[in-house]
């Protein structure tokens, strides 16, 4: 375009509407690197200082005195856009392990493990030993640096020899000799090193536009055109170039099978088992949400994509907790209630629908514990207890079940107690091993009463749960007798049940009601 336009300044009888139009492009195409640079998230510090230590690296020199075995280009970097894009990528997938081929100074690699999970892992591989140690110092100053392992030599032998890759990626990044990238993307296809669904990114598949002119004569071009080509035409995948930069292809793995299509193969409704278990679209209570089990049942819901009623009868806690929620990007309203009530139930649950339209899951798990031992336990202990953990339960179940009964469709998961099985010890608490193992008989009945019309309810059976309360000073002694009673050897942490709750809230246990799902380490068989 500047040629152009200086051809056009220097002929005569060029019209005006030529020039400025000319200009006007011009504009358009030199602005754009510019703007997405400015509107793009800016760079982490150790980012930058590879940027800058790699931009400022003296590379001729470096290959003049042998230290690495090509004389790279600067230029090779990817650099701040491609590096977000990448990070965003992985974020998007949820990749947890990735792998690099043709790392370069590391900018890449950098940009990508900043969006993995803590336990993320990224495998690079770069034909020059010198890179490694270039980058090194850098990636030792980032808390992500440590997900990165580098693997030095031939991409194509480390691929063939090291037993680290022999395991699936989530996603590829391919960036290195142009000529090798259809001998990469056929050994990862062909070796299943790409997980179904996984993404390979694969860096400059425009070319500076060679892959399309028609007079390329380049053989990194011919090559990327052939490559281009032969992803379109492959249909273990999907294709679509970005054209940021000097092209990126995204390549998706998808399930082509000819020999088999059952819900088996290709999941029920063509969703895998762990998309199965996903709550996106749903709305969920749960009660006693303000702290403990609670709290960690409504965090696990809501990352299953479900909105979440946070309950509690502590209005501070319960607002506390759907603030964090919040934070989360999880929908969430707080009500405060107590749910040994009516009216605080019935509330509760017009609340909810009149919020949200509906109810799809509900989770009793509001209660106490008083200890006493039974020849001293009082009336008041004992309807305390039972009007909170078994009357209050039936409540919610009811008024909530009425909703969902309407519906056709409901998940009630009630929390139980490893003490409807066994009788916890030393400590003394009667009424609530009582009023616990009533919970498991309410769930089995509502469970066979209401499957066929689309509600499944099941509860759940905890163990000893390390909560803040068992480091009191009266339970301490305690805790080592139990874990003596312990096959885990551990108390169960909140965390521990997290993914029961989402598994019972979910579409793949529509076939699982009335059961009492028990989570105690091993606890009650010993
Ligand atoms: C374009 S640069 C990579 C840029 C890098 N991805 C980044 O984020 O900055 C290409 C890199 O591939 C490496 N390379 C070239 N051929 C290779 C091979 N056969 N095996 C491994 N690495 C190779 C080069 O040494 C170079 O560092």
């Amino acid at each position: 375009l500047q040629t152009a336009q200086f051809i056009a300044k220097t002929s005569d009888n060029v019209p005006e509407g030529l020039t400025r139009h000319l200009q006007k492009a011009l504009d358009i195409a030199s602005g754009l690197d510019d703007y997405l640079e400015k509107m793009t998230t800016q760079e982490s510090k150790p980012l930058a200082e590879l940027y800058e230590k790699t931009i400022s690296h003296d590379w001729e020199q470096v290959h003049k005195e042998g230290k690495t075995i090509f004389k790279l280009p600067k230029e090779c970097i990817t650099g701040h856009v491609e590096g977000q894009t990448l990070k965003m990528l992985i974020h998007m997938s949820q990749a947890k392990r990735v792998l690099e081929i043709g790392m370069f100074t590391g900018y890449g690699a950098l940009s990508m493990a900043e969006g993995l999970p803590e336990d993320g892992c990224l495998v690079a591989c770069e034909l020059e030993p010198y890179l490694k140690d270039f980058a090194q110092p850098i990636f030792d100053k980032s808390p992500h640096g440590r997900k990165i392992n580098v693997h030095t030599g031939p991409a194509m032998d480390t691929l063939k020899v090291s037993r680290g890759i022999r395991e699936q990626f989530d996603m590829v990044f391919i960036d290195a000799d142009k000529n090798n990238y259809i001998n990469y993307y056929n050994f990862i296809l062909d070796n299943n090193l790409l997980r179904l669904g996984g993404i390979i990114c694969v860096d400059n598949s425009l070319f500076k536009a060679k892959v399309y002119l028609k007079d390329s004569t380049d053989d990194n071009a011919l090559a990327l055109r052939e490559f281009n080509q032969f992803v379109c035409d492959d249909p273990r995948v999907e294709q679509v170039i970005i054209p940021l930069r000097d092209g990126i292809s995204l390549i998706r793995r998808v399930s082509a099978s000819k020999i088999t299509d059952d819900e088996v193969f290709r999941g029920v409704k063509g969703r895998s088992i762990l998309d199965r278990m996903r709550l996106d679209g749903k709305v969920a209570y749960v009660t006693g949400a303000g702290q403990g089990i609670g709290r960690a049942f409504a965090h696990a819901l809501g990352e299953a994509g479900a909105k979440v009623a946070i309950i509690d009868a502590d209005k501070d806690k319960a607002e506390a907790v759907t603030k964090e929620l919040f934070l989360k990007g999880i929908n969430a309203i707080s009500i405060t209630a107590d749910i040994s009530k009516p009216v605080d139930v019935q509330r509760m649950v017009d609340n909810i629908v009149s919020r949200w339209g509906a109810i799809h899951i509900g989770c009793n798990n509001a209660g106490i514990n008083l200890n006493s031992a039974s020849e001293d336990t009082s009336l008041e202990e004992w309807d305390q207890t039972f009007n909170v953990n078994l009357r209050g339960t039936f409540m919610c179940c009811q008024a909530a079940g009425r909703v969902m009964l309407k519906q056709g469709y409901g998940k009630i998961i009630n929390t139980a107690s490893m003490a409807s099985l066994i009788v916890p010890h030393p400590q003394k608490q009667l009424s609530y091993n009582t009023s616990k193992a009533g919970v498991v008989k309410l769930t089995q009945t509502l469970g066979t009463e209401w499957i066929e019309r689309g509600v499944c309810v099941n509860c759940i059976s905890p163990g000893i749960v390390d909560t803040p309360l068992i480091h009191s000073e009266s339970l301490r002694p305690l805790v080592q007798r139990w874990l003596s009673d312990i096959p885990a050897g551990r108390l169960a942490q909140v965390t521990d049940l997290q993914a029961a709750v989402v598994f019972l809230a979910s579409d793949a246990s529509d076939y699982m009601t009335g059961h009492n799902l028990v989570i105690e380490g091993g606890q009650s068989l010993w």
